[in-house]
């Protein structure tokens, strides 16, 4: 992948439901090519966390607002170490419990949220000085960046995201079954679906359907739509 140290970073626009391997392919995909990584998805637990955390009751739109002052936020490009502080607290770990998962999609559904955030999103994207950044959630190729040079919806049979999410999960400390996390899954992508549409590709966007792929062939699969988009931009 040929960029000079003056041009704009490639960005890759990556989207899908939970489970689909976002994160985890997007991570390794920037790996393989130098890239930044951004998971969007990190901002909105985060301000959940916040939100959680301030004793504010997170239906009360304005009071959701109100936080957004206070809400100061970092997170890492480098795909090999996210950290991610609010107001100066490493909340790394603190985002990925479950009552995070469970109480995030109020905070997202909040358009002022959404706009704070993207701008947010755009500027990290904007200053960053790595040759491009993957940058991942639900709706970075239809809102966030609409112009990306590369945009992916990478997808999955639920039943599959739910089986890999539940293996995932059943490796640190929480057991949780693959039905239960099912459950999860569904509930959060249906609350989401009303504020964003992440299931159906929009038009330029590139379908990748990992169900019956495994995780290398599935980042391979990112890699080659990366590539055979930058090689026709530099045609
Ligand atoms: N193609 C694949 N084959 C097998 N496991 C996968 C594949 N893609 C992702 N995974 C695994 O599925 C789990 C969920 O992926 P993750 O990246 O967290 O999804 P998302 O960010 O979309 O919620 C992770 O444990 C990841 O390693
Ligand atoms: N671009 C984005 C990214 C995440 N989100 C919200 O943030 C939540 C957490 O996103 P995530 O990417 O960490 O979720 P997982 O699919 O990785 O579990 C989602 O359930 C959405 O409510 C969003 O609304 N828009």
């Amino acid at each position: 992948m040929t960029t000079d140290n003056n041009s704009e970073p490639t960005v890759v626009a990556i989207d899908g439901p939970a489970g689909s391997g976002k994160s985890s392919v997007s991570r390794a995909v920037a790996r393989v090519l130098g890239f930044g990584y951004l998971d969007t998805g990190a901002a909105y637990r985060a301000l959940a966390w916040l939100v959680n955390g301030s004793g504010i009751d997170r239906e009360d739109v304005d009071a959701v607002e109100g936080i957004l002052p206070t809400f100061d936020y970092t997170i890492g490009l480098d795909p090999d170490v996210v950290v991610v502080t609010v107001n100066g607290e490493d909340v790394t770990d603190a985002i990925r419990q479950p009552e995070i998962s469970a109480s995030v999609s109020a905070v997202a559904r909040v358009p002022h949220v959404r706009e704070h955030l993207n701008t947010l999103f755009r500027s990290i994207v904007a200053d960053t000085y790595v040759p491009g950044v993957v940058i991942e959630g639900r709706d970075i190729t239809t809102v966030v960046v609409p112009d990306a040079p590369v945009r992916i919806l990478l997808t999955a049979d639920e039943a599959v995201r739910a089986a890999r999410r539940s293996l995932e999960l059943s490796d640190t400390a929480v057991r949780v079954t693959a039905e239960a996390t099912g459950d999860q899954i569904r509930a959060r992508d249906a609350a989401d679906s009303q504020v964003v549409d992440f299931m159906n590709a929009a038009e330029g966007v590139v379908t990748i359907d990992s169900t019956s792929l495994n995780f290398d062939e599935t980042v391979e699969a990112v890699i080659n739509v990366i590539r055979a988009a930058t090689e026709k931009e530099q045609a």
